[in-house]
């Protein structure tokens, strides 16, 4: 049976209510704990009663740092669409200021970790779709399960404030052991099954790829993200627990991601990274142009071929490339770009892929990355700002968090942001799904609505249990 024997909470809390009271204002309180290895999904459905819509889950492709969250000791959010990604920062920085944080070990993602992301667009114009989700939204979690390199950690964080007592630490001492405890009872849950399926207007999707096309020859833009959505309608309400888990089974090669907030849940199986932070190196990926998986060995490998040769995908993707160079020089001292890109094979789909390895100046943040990369022309387009806004004007989707960064960031400045891509939002019974592609001067509109029928697989075979 999985314990925390320490005590130490009790103390500790005494002595950090004790300093919000000498500040007058509130102070973080973390400590950390290392434990035998623990499932991270099903320390994620544990949460489903006592944390429900307070939770969040996250694993890189090869599995080195998994973190679930349970529980929001801070949320930090905001609708205000200028100085976003400082904003956030400064508020983290400013709960970090004078908190004790009781960590002796020295791994990334252990401590105290915010998690969330950004609204791709925060000037589109709002819908009722993504209203649970402002244009950023971060977590602190209370309980933060830590699973780097297969050690696994629990950080407990708590503001506290300068009217608590000992009775809150006692019951979060309570809450702790009561978490871990069930941690061993086994529930099953049962699959919602597929009603209904409806294609949002994909005709005037496919009419929006023609007349971009047009505008991509001789004017300034060179390229345009357009993406569609896939609204779902089930039996009955759709348990996140048990869509992450097909995700996680099956998509070996992405990042596993869900995020709740006030009933709904995004989740989804992304393979692009956004940017990796950890001390001064810096790991991004250009990951454009895509072509099917084959259905044996030789034609995988002949249309892999294919697309590391193809013109119109070879644009796509080094419009990529060109921006986060560009974009990361201004902020490194270092970048290293191969100069050809090779491939990315995911379940159901295959990509151009160039990784990116820099090494950050010593005042560049995780933040700050983010704000420069994003969006990158694999989901935006080039120029940026004409393609964000071009975007804004055709597309009838309310994009939300899709193509957006998501991730988190440690209270040393280390973390990790996706793409969210490959991607869906639960709201009860029903899900709405995203997929997009890069349309270039060359672009077909029959091609890109079918290479969007790929992008939406992972998650409607999620989603049906298959
Ligand atoms: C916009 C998406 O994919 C991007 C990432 C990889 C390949 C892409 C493409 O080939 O079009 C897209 O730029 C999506 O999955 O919704
Ligand atoms: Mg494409």
């Amino acid at each position: 049976m999985l314990t925390i024997q320490g005590t130490e909470i009790k103390d500790r809390g005494i002595t950090a209510v004790k300093k919000a009271q000498q500040l007058g204002r509130p102070v973080l309180l973390s400590e950390v704990y290392k434990l035998d290895s623990i499932n991270p999904l099903s320390f994620f459905k544990i949460g489903s009663e006592r944390f429900l819509g307070e939770r969040f889950f996250w694993k890189d492709p090869k599995g080195e740092n998994i973190l679930i969250g349970l529980g929001i000791s801070k949320q930090i959010q905001s609708d205000q669409a200028t100085d976003r990604f400082f904003r956030v920062g400064k508020e983290w920085g400013d709960l970090l200021e004078d908190s004790l944080i009781f960590n002796e070990y020295v791994e990334m993602g252990v401590g105290p970790v915010l998690f969330g992301g950004f609204s791709f667009d925060p000037n589109k114009e709002k819908t009722e779709l993504w209203s649970k989700y402002p244009d950023s939204l971060f977590y602190l979690p209370k309980y933060l399960l830590s699973i780097i390199n297969e050690e696994a950690y629990l950080t407990t964080s708590i503001v506290c404030m300068p009217q608590d007592d000992h009775t809150l630490f006692e019951r979060i001492l309570d809450e702790r052991n009561e978490l871990l405890h069930s941690l061993y009872q086994n529930s099953q849950n049962e699959q919602a099954v597929l009603l209904e399926t409806k294609e949002i207007a994909p005709e005037q999707w496919k009419q929006s790829v023609n007349d971009v096309v047009k505008e991509l020859t001789g004017g300034p833009l060179k390229k345009v993200v357009l993406a569609r959505e896939l609204r779902l309608i089930f039996d009955k309400q759709i348990e996140a627990e048990t869509v992450l888990e097909n995700l996680y089974r099956q998509q070996h090669e992405s990042f596993i991601f869900a995020f709740e907030s006030n009933g709904d849940c995004f989740l989804g199986a992304s393979p692009e990274r956004l940017v990796k932070k950890q001390e001064n190196e810096i790991l991004s990926t250009c990951l454009a142009g895509s072509i099917s998986r084959g259905k044996t060995v030789e034609e995988d490998v002949r249309l892999g071929e294919t697309l590391l040769h193809d013109q119109k995908n070879l644009i796509e993707h080094q419009y990529v490339v060109e921006m986060i160079k560009e974009a990361l020089e201004e902020s490194c001292e270092k970048v290293i770009i191969p100069d050809h890109p090779q491939l990315m094979k995911v379940r159901d789909i295959q990509h151009l892929y160039t990784p990116v390895i820099g090494e950050a100046r010593n005042d560049t943040s995780l933040l700050l990355l983010v704000e420069k990369l994003h969006p990158t022309p694999a989901l935006g387009g080039l120029p940026k700002r004409e393609a964000v806004e071009k975007i804004r004007q055709v597309e009838v989707l309310d994009r939300g968090f899709y193509a957006a960064p998501l991730g988190w960031l440690d209270y040393r400045g280390n973390g990790e942001f996706a793409v969210a891509l490959r991607s869906g939002l639960i709201q009860g019974n029903e899900a709405s799904l995203f997929a997009g592609c890069g349309v270039v001067a060359d672009s077909k509109s029959e091609s890109e609505y079918l290479e969007t029928g790929l992008k939406f697989r992972p998650m409607l075979r999620a989603l049906r249990g298959e």
